[in-house]
């Protein structure tokens, strides 16, 4: 009792009786308890919020000890809400905590939940789930503060539907991924070498022989399916290869497997180079013999700020390949018995390893004619991981918390949004919250949703009574389930479906766009859609409720800006993202421009079916091509 009262006192007296009395009755979300995740819930616990609810995924890990404090050895593998749960509660055993070992994406956790919640805090490391939260926030419209840290750098917002921007309201850069095709067969630039070095090669010779999955996008969808195939059969011929290892062929064997067959087999696929360059197999004698002609020796390793040329970098294989092989030999004779057999792992300050990747990174990239990269720029972009820092977290969990405080005082015109930076000559910059940007495909919006019985309930009955009925638009709009189209005024074909064959269930979201033309009525905003599935008799006549009418707005023109005269105009915050730029990601009506081949619209990086249950096939698979630089890696 002592200290409930001592520590009640201080805080209202910081913060005034008002602010702190809301505080002790606000129930919060929390979604990740991770590096900020952990910093967020003590100060939130500290600072007595009256609930908390915790999500998070994942258990816990050795290599977060470092950084997230509430967790210690005993706790590896155990799951990071409950845990937090349970050591925070001991901060202050009145706050009410809940703990759910659930990703935020489980339809429990649906709008009439976040409905429930007067403030969310994002502390997640992925664009997805940040993006899926931002939206069930509007949806609900409860307050979300946002938060991010990479390395010194950290990053707060306060969003607020209709007040602020949201997260998507300005385009957020997508980490690196790269799709299967170009790591195994079309490289194009050095780091798919380096991606195919470093997460495919070396872990099939020394590693778990599983590819990694951060840095290479395997879905078995059916584009990559056949890749995933091949990769499959190669990785299987690697295996048996593997068992020469310590044997003075091995680092030969390795070597034409992989530089010499499977690029002659790449090469035989001649609709592979109608537009692109052949790749040039390496001959392991030929490249040998450039090799002892130039006199070439295994300490050329050490000058890593050379670009090795292909005998040099020949040399650094087989002397590398060697001294790993020799390391896991040598860890394998003294493994105990019942213990798992050791591999190795890539770690770009683990200098066998690195020179391995290097090596043959650069063997690859000259088979594809692709610019070799010295072994320093190689270190970089194969150990590209940012290292995740504790006081980066800690400031920006406090900095949260703070935000949380003008947001509780109804005071979003003194929120911030708040920059952390190492780098900057004051530690923290702010700036003023933007005001939603109008082409923002994702708060201009408008929601509704829909009680339905999906599995007796037509795409019609979807059309005619809510996109037509209640929500105003034409038959000349589109519907989305996702990213499926599931009709256009030209696509009727599943109209007659029931829902659930279109797979549009519990929880799906739809997305209507108005696809109108005409030049006196502008268009439409879009509207999004939750279904809420529920059973009605069968004798009974209308499988679903009608939804109460839906105000949906007029979808924003963007009216060309003047030139500046000066030039000295600065650019309004909030414009960062250009209309189209908005339109692309999540305007179903745009996609759809893209699929029939209009190019005012830019293509999003979105792969895109037309979906139905007949499998007609696809209509455009839309596939990036230009990565420019680095793996980023969580
Ligand atoms: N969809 C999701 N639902 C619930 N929790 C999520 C979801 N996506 C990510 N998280 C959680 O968000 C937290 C983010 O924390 P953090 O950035 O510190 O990552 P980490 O995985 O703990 O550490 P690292 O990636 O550096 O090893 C993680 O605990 C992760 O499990
Ligand atoms: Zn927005």
């Amino acid at each position: 009792m002592a200290t409930e009262m001592s520590r009640e006192v201080p805080i209202k007296k910081a913060l005034g009786g008002t602010l702190a009395n809301k505080i002790k009755n606000a129930r919060v979300l929390m979604v990740g308890a991770g590096g900020i995740g952990c910093e967020l819930l003590k100060n939130l616990v500290l600072t007595g919020f009256g609930e908390i609810h915790i999500v998070d995924l994942d258990t816990i890990d050795l290599s977060n000890l470092n950084r997230q404090f509430l967790f210690n050895m005993n706790h590896i593998k155990k799951p990071k809400a409950i845990v937090a749960k349970e050591t925070a509660q001991k901060f202050n055993p009145d706050v009410k905590i809940e703990a759910y070992h659930s990703n935020i994406k489980d339809s429990e956790f649906d709008v009439e939940w976040y409905k429930g919640f007067h403030i969310v805090f994002n502390a997640l490391d992925n664009l997805d789930a940040r993006r899926y939260v931002n939206k069930m926030c509007l949806a609900a419209n409860v307050p979300l503060i946002e938060s991010g840290t990479t390395g010194f750098n950290g990053q707060v917002q306060a969003i607020k539907k209709g007040e602020t921007e949201c997260y998507d309201c300005t385009a957020k850069p997508v980490p690196k991924s790269f799709p299967v095709c170009t790591i195994r067969s079309t490289p194009s630039q050095p780091i798919h070498c380096i991606v195919w070095a470093k997460s495919y090669l070396f872990t099939e010779i020394f590693g778990t022989g599983e590819m990694e999955s951060s840095d290479m996008d395997n879905k078995e969808d059916a584009e990559n399916a056949e890749e995933i195939e091949t990769l499959k059969r190669e990785a299987q011929e690697l295996k048996r290869i593997r068992e020469k290892m310590g044997t003075n062929e091995f680092a030969k064997a390795v070597f034409q497997k992989v530089f010499d067959e499977d690029v002659q087999r790449l090469c035989s696929m001649e609709d592979m180079w109608k537009t692109r360059k052949r790749p040039t197999p390496l001959k392991f004698e030929e490249v040998q013999k450039a090799a002892v002609d130039a006199g070439i020796k295994s300490d050329i390793a050490e000058k890593d700020q050379l670009t090795w040329d292909v005998a040099q970098n020949f040399t650094v294989f087989v002397d590398s390949i060697n001294r790993l092989s020799k390391r896991l030999q040598e860890e394998k004779a003294n493994v105990t018995e019942g213990s798992p057999q050791p591999i190795l792992e890539f770690d770009k300050d683990d200098v066998d390893t690195l020179d391995f990747v290097a090596a043959a990174a650069n063997l690859r990239s000259h088979i594809f004619r692709i610019d070799l990269k010295s072994k320093f720029d190689i270190k970089q972009m194969a150990g590209n991981i940012i290292p995740a820092i504790a006081t980066t977290n800690a400031i920006t969990a406090g900095v949260c918390v703070l935000q949380a405080f003008k947001v509780m005082n109804d005071d979003l015109q003194s929120a911030k949004m708040v920059f952390l930076s190492k780098s900057a000559d004051r530690i923290f910059s702010t700036e003023r919250l933007s005001k939603p940007n109008p082409t923002c495909a994702v708060c201009s919006n408008a929601w509704s949703s829909w009680e339905v019985d999906t599995t007796r309930a037509t795409l019609q009955d979807l059309l005619s009574v809510v996109a037509q009925k209640v929500a105003g638009y034409s038959e000349e709009c589109i519907i989305m389930n996702g990213s499926k189209m599931v009709y256009d005024v030209d696509y009727e074909d599943n109209l007659e479906k029931p829902l659930a064959d279109l797979d549009i269930v519990d929880n799906s979201t739809i997305s209507i766009a108005d696809d109108s033309s005409s030049d006196d009525q502008p268009q439409k905003a879009n509207l999004e859609l939750r279904i809420i599935h529920k059973d009605y008799p069968v004798d009974n006549d209308t499988p679903y409720a009608e939804p109460a009418p839906v105000e949906v707005p007029l979808k924003h023109v963007p009216v060309k800006a003047e030139k500046p005269v000066n030039g000295t105009t600065e650019e309004p915050h909030g414009a960062k993202r250009t209309h189209d730029e908005a339109l692309g990601e999540d305007d179903p009506a745009a996609k759809k421009r893209v699929v029939n081949g209009d190019k005012a619209v830019p293509v999003p990086a979105v792969k895109k079916t037309k979906q139905d249950t007949d499998k007609d096939g696809d209509v455009v698979v839309l596939d990036e091509e230009e990565d420019d630089g680095v793996i980023e890696i969580d």
